[in-house]
C-alpha cells in the first residue's frame, strides 16, 4: 500500500507535478513527512498540503469495514460454503444438505458397486441450471479409468430430470459443461492438477471429481508404501484446491483384497494367487482402502459403498456432523436411488467395514481411517 505511486492516485495535476519535481514518488515518500516539512519542501500553503495528504491517505489505507458489512460477508461465505445436494433425501439430511463445499469427500468401495454412477449424478446436479435445483456450473471430471460414459449420464439425466432434459438443447448444453480429462499416467495427472487451479475460475467450475485416484498408481510399477508416498503431493494439492476454491471435491477409491498379516501394507492390486497361495480360498477376505493413512486424514467425508447378501448400502463412515447411518440403495436407469430415507443407525466399528458382494467375509478400514 505504502509503495503506491502518487502518479496513479488522481491528484490534481498542479500538486502532482510539484511532487514529481521534488522526487516524491510513492505514498510513503509523502506520508513520512509532516505537513510542515511538506509545506517547506513543496513551497505551497497548508490547505493544499492537507488536501493532498488526505487524498493520498484515503487511497493508501485499506477501507474500514462496519460490523454490519462483516456480518453480511460472513452470511455470504456460509452460503457459498454450502452443499451440493445429492437428491438422495436421506443422505442429504444426514449430510446437513449434501456433499459439502471446500472439503474432500471420498467414495470407497469394491469394483462395480456404484461409485461412478454416483459421480455421474453429481456431475449432472452441478451442471443443472439453478432453476432446476442445480449449481449451474461446470464440472471437471478426471476419469483415470475411462469409465465416464456420456451416454449413461444423459440416460440418468433424462430419467431424473425429465423437465430439464426435454427443454431444447439442454442435454447438449449440460454435457458441454462437463470437462472430462483422461490422464493415462501419474505425470499426466500431475499436469492436469496443476492446470486445474486456473481452469476453476476460467470455466466457473462448481465440482471436481477424480474417479479414481488409486488406479493411477496401479500402472506406475511403484510398490507398497512407496506408492502412497508418491501421492503425498497430490493429496495435499487436492485438499488445497477444495479449500481454496470452496467447491466440493469428490474422489473415488477402490478397496482391494489383502491378507490379514499385512494390515500395514496398502496395496492397489490383488496379490496374485501364485504369490500368496493361502489367498486362493480367502481372496477377498481382507480388503483395505488403497491410498493409505495420509489420504485417510485428508478426507473430511467418507461414504462407504458395500454389498451385503446382494443388497447394496451407502454408509456414512466419516463426517464431522452426521450420525453413522447406512442407506440401502439400488441402481436403476435414473442412477442411484435409496430404498429408504431413514437409514439404519450403525454405532461401533461396523460402519467402517466394507462387505463385498457374494462374500460373507468383511474388511475393516481400521480405526486410523475413521476420523
Ligand atoms: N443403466 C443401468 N441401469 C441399472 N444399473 C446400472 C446401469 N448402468 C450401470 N448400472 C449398475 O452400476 C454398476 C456399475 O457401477 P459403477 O461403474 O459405478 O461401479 P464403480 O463402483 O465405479 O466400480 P469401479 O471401482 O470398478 O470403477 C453395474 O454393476 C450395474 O449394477
Amino acid at each position: 500500500m505504502a509503495n503506491k505511486l502518487l502518479s496513479e492516485m488522481g491528484l490534481p495535476k498542479s500538486i502532482a507535478n510539484i511532487f514529481a519535481a521534488r522526487n516524491l514518488i510513492t505514498a510513503k515518500d509523502v506520508l513520512s513527512l509532516t505537513e510542515f516539512e511538506l509545506m517547506e519542501l513543496l513551497d505551497v500553503d497548508l490547505a493544499v498540503v492537507a488536501s493532498a495528504v488526505a487524498h493520498i491517505s484515503e487511497i493508501t489505507c485499506p477501507p474500514y469495514q462496519t460490523a454490519l458489512s462483516l456480518l453480511e460477508q460472513r452470511v455470504q461465505n456460509e452460503r457459498m460454503a454450502g452443499h451440493l445436494p445429492t437428491c438422495l433425501k436421506g443422505l442429504d439430511n444426514a449430510l446437513c444438505g449434501g456433499i459439502p463445499f471446500g472439503v474432500v469427500t471420498e467414495l470407497v468401495g469394491p469394483a462395480g458397486i456404484g461409485k461412478t454412477q454416483f459421480c455421474l449424478k453429481l456431475s449432472l446436479l452441478a451442471s443443472l441450471p439453478s432453476s432446476y435445483g442445480g449449481l449451474d456450473g461446470s464440472v471437471i471430471y478426471i476419469d483415470t479409468e475411462s469409465k465416464f460414459s456420456s451416454r449413461r449420464m444423459i440416460e440418468i439425466g433424462y430419467n431424473s430430470f425429465p423437465e430439464a432434459f426435454h427443454a431444447e438443447g439442454m442435454a447438449q448444453e449440460m454435457a458441454g459443461r462437463i470437462l472430462v480429462l483422461r490422464p493415462t499416467s501419474l505425470s499426466e495427472f500431475t499436469d492436469s492438477l496443476q492446470k486445474i487451479k486456473v481452469s476453476l475460475f476460467q470455466h466457473g467450475v462448481k465440482l471436481l471429481i477424480i474417479d479414481s485416484m488409486a488406479a493411477l498408481l496401479a500402472g506406475e510399477g511403484v510398490q507398497g508404501p512407496q506408492r502412497q508416498h508418491s501421492l503425498g503431493w497430490h493429496i495435499s494439492f487436492i485438499k488445497s484446491v477444495a479449500e481454496f476454491s470452496r467447491i466440493p471435491v469428490v474422489v473415488t477409491n477402490q478397496v482391494r483384497s489383502q491378507s490379514r498379516d499385512e494390515t500395514s501394507h496398502y496395496s492397489f492390486q490383488e496379490l496374485s494367487r501364485v504369490d500368496r497361495p493361502e489367498a486362493t480360498t480367502n481372496l477377498d477376505s481382507h480388503l483395505v482402502a488403497a491410498l493409505g493413512i495420509h489420504w485417510a486424514h485428508a478426507v473430511s467425508i467418507r461414504l462407504v459403498f458395500e454389498s451385503r447378501s446382494g443388497q447394496r448400502f451407502i454408509k456414512l463412515a466419516k463426517s464431522p456432523l452426521s450420525p453413522p447411518l447406512a442407506f440401502p440403495f439400488n441402481i436403476t436407469s435414473s442412477g442411484i436411488s435409496l430404498l429408504n430415507d431413514d437409514g439404519v443407525e450403525m454405532p461401533g466399528p461396523e460402519i467402517h467395514t466394507i462387505h463385498c458382494q457374494g462374500h460373507s467375509s468383511i474388511i475393516n478400514v481400521g480405526s486410523e481411517m475413521m476420523h
